[in-house]
């Protein structure tokens, strides 16, 4: 190699190593998923002449998956093409890999954590040549350690957020992290035209649940009526506590025609729930509620409490109408 070459190597080796830095610190700024993952599946390609990455992930037991999804938009969700989750990941050292259709050539980099070993980032390329044997990997093995020191920064940012917006009781959002949902559900329906379903429901006759078994069977009969609802739910619905024994569900894509028929299977599972007292006593449980469903409107704003009033007031019908009853919220 005459000078002239091992100037030009150096210069570019120099700009490659400023548009590295410049991109790890753009990483180092992510939040959230969609931000860490967004930068590195659309942007790691754009910055380095890839045509694409993926990333495979140990997720053991299932925390990673639960994290992701709960934190990404369903909009965002094409995403996760690019991402495979598994309960473990064979532990590797950089090497170039043998490429899927429709790719030439593919470099596989260690994901690392002090001990950890959290999966592998795998970039692929059109071009044979652009990975192969021998070639050195030690600017890409450098981004693959901050790669990984932000998945850790950005799941534990993403679970201490989870907990701001989470009753500690229940394992609901609470009134904060509902609202969050009601405002982003409302700007993708603004956006994309799309309809959702609220419903507002509140336990029969709980004070007399505490006075008579206790405050920690009240506690239990509270947690079995959120896990029982969470399983009966899609993993994109949301349910809040909104107040002592006042919940509400919202439930994207659900329109009104399909409400009903959500609501009457609520109810039954909430009927073949079973919470036994401290004697071991299966107490019998019902709530009552209302429920509309919501198409939001183009260049309006719109306010969780105003729909939540007005639900409120079809509950209290419920209520008056002998409990153990959802009413349609009309007018
Ligand atoms: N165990 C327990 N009780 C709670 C909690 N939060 C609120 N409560 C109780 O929920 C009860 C609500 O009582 P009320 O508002 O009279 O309602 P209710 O007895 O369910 O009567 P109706 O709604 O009219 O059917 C009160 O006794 C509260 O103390 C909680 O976190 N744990």
């Amino acid at each position: 190699m005459d000078l002239d070459e091992l100037l030009a190597n150096a210069r570019r080796n120099e700009a490659l190593l400023q548009r590295l830095q410049r991109y790890e610190l753009q990483l180092l700024a992510c939040q959230d998923w969609f931000d860490l993952l967004s930068t590195l599946i659309d942007g790691l390609p754009q910055q380095f002449e890839l045509d694409a990455i993926a990333l495979q992930l140990a997720d053991a037991d299932d925390s990673l998956s639960q994290s992701i999804h709960r934190s990404l938009d369903i909009d965002h969700a094409h995403l996760m093409e690019h991402v495979e989750l598994t309960s473990t990941v064979e532990v590797i050292d950089a090497s170039v890999l043998s490429s899927p259709e429709p790719y030439q050539s593919g470099l596989a980099l260690p994901l690392r954590r002090n001990q950890d070993y959290l999966g592998q980032l795998r970039l692929f390329s059109h071009h044979p040549q652009r990975f192969h044997a021998g070639m050195a990997t030690d600017f890409m093995q450098h981004l693959a350690a901050v790669v990984a020191a932000c998945l850790v920064l950005v799941q534990k940012t993403e679970e201490q957020a989870r907990l701001a917006l989470t009753d500690p009781l229940t394992g609901a959002e609470n009134r904060r992290g509902f609202d969050k949902a009601f405002q982003r559900e409302w700007a993708r329906g603004q956006r994309q035209y799309h309809v959702f379903s609220l419903i507002l429901f509140d336990l029969d006759f709980f004070k007399k649940i505490n006075d008579l078994h206790g405050h920690g069977c009240g506690d239990r009969v509270l947690t079995s009526l959120c896990q029982t609802l969470m399983s009966s739910l899609r993993p994109t619905d949301h349910l809040g506590r909104l107040g002592g024994e006042e919940f509400a569900l919202l439930l994207p894509g659900c329109s009104a025609d399909e409400l009903p028929m959500v609501v009457q299977r609520l109810q039954d599972a909430i009927h073949a729930m079973t919470v036994h007292n401290d004697e071991g006593e299966r107490l019998d449980i019902t709530v009552s509620g209302s429920y509309l469903a919501v198409t939001p409107r183009a260049h309006h704003s719109a306010e969780l409490d105003a729909f939540i009033r007005h639900l409120d007031q079809w509950l209290y019908q419920a209520k008056r109408q002998g409990r153990d009853c959802f009413l349609q919220a009309v007018g």
